[in-house]
């Protein structure tokens, strides 16, 4: 059922395509791995849009996410013939071989969404048959529970009403914003790997209170309740982070201690570096897609 189709199919003729364009509605989520299934789930549980299928080269994964979300799993060609959206969910360093499977099949009246690290849109779209509109988004996973942050780039061929389809589609798992393509790298560097870094401050943050002799569900219960009251902080108080820090480091108290110990161990410095390493990867994976 998740077999993927042949890369030769046939191309159909110039009547055919727009009639086959008519009928085409939905969306298919092809590479149903982390963020694929972080999205899906997002849209399934909103309950758009209508039409939703996957596409899943491992026919495991493509039965389990048939079984916990309800949603059909079709081949490449069917989604294709059958679904207007093609959200291309797989990693970058399968993206070429997913394009070739797909340059038959897709036509300008299909939109394809990438959200594939790195990749630029002109390399989707010297892949595909001309004038096919490609719109490139960074997601990430708290999308998974609607508070994702999404960010996207209109390729050569996508317009307005391109970018307003695919920010609909994204809005349904949180906030949107669009940028100039050439932000993008940064952007994955940012929001696209961010939530890793989190999950590393807590998990260490978690580990000092294991050190200090809390039991581990204690520590976790109050990082976490810390780390989401900050977060809505930031986003509501209208405060620079500079402020909202100081407002918690008393005089000769216990905060200016530990912000002394962070500050010794350049934990800013490592921050910044962590963040010029993924953007680095970022551009390195667009360009090993587009040598592929
Ligand atoms: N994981 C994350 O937090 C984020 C990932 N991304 C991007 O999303 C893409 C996927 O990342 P993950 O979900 O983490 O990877 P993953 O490895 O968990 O999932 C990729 C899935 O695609 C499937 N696949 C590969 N080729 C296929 C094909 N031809 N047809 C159908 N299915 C195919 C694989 O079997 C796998 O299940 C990557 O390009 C990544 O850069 C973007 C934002 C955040
Ligand atoms: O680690 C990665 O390459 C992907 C892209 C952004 C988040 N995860």
């Amino acid at each position: 059922m998740s077999a993927q189709g042949s890369a030769t199919a046939p191309q159909p003729g110039a009547g055919e395509e727009s009639t086959a364009a008519a009928g085409r509605q939905g969306l298919a989520i092809i590479g149903g791995g982390k963020i694929g299934e972080a999205l899906l789930s997002g849209l399934v549980r909103r309950g758009g849009p209508d039409g939703i299928v996957v596409c899943e080269r491992s026919p495991e994964r493509a039965a389990e996410l048939s079984a916990r979300y309800g949603v059909p799993v079709l081949d490449l060609a069917e989604a294709a013939a059958r679904c207007r959206v093609l959200l291309l969910a797989v990693k970058p360093q399968d993206i070429g071989t997913l394009l070739g499977l797909l340059a038959g099949r897709v036509d300008p009246g299909h939109l394809v969404v990438s959200v594939a690290a790195g990749v630029p849109t002109g390399t989707i779209e010297a892949a595909l048959p001309d004038g096919v509109p490609v719109v490139r988004v960074m997601p990430n996973t708290p999308a998974l529970v609607d508070e994702g942050m999404s960010v996207l780039s209109a390729g050569a061929h996508a317009d307005e009403a391109h970018l307003d389809e695919a920010e609909a589609l994204l809005a349904a798992v949180g906030r949107v914003r669009r940028v100039p393509e050439a932000q993008q790298d940064a952007v994955t560097a940012l929001s696209g790997s961010g939530p890793a870094y989190f999950f590393y401050l807590v998990e260490a943050m978690i580990d000092a209170g294991i050190l200090l002799g809390l039991p581990r569900a204690l520590a976790a219960d109050l990082i976490v309740q810390t780390a989401l009251g900050s977060a809505v902080m930031l986003r509501d108080s209208g405060e620079h982070p500079v402020q909202l820090r100081e407002a918690v480091t008393s005089p000769g108290g216990t905060t200016i201690a530990a912000i002394r110990e962070l500050e010794r161990h350049g934990v800013r410095a490592a921050l910044i570096a962590a963040i010029e390493a993924a953007h680095a990867r970022s551009v390195e994976l667009g360009r090993d897609a587009k040598d592929r």
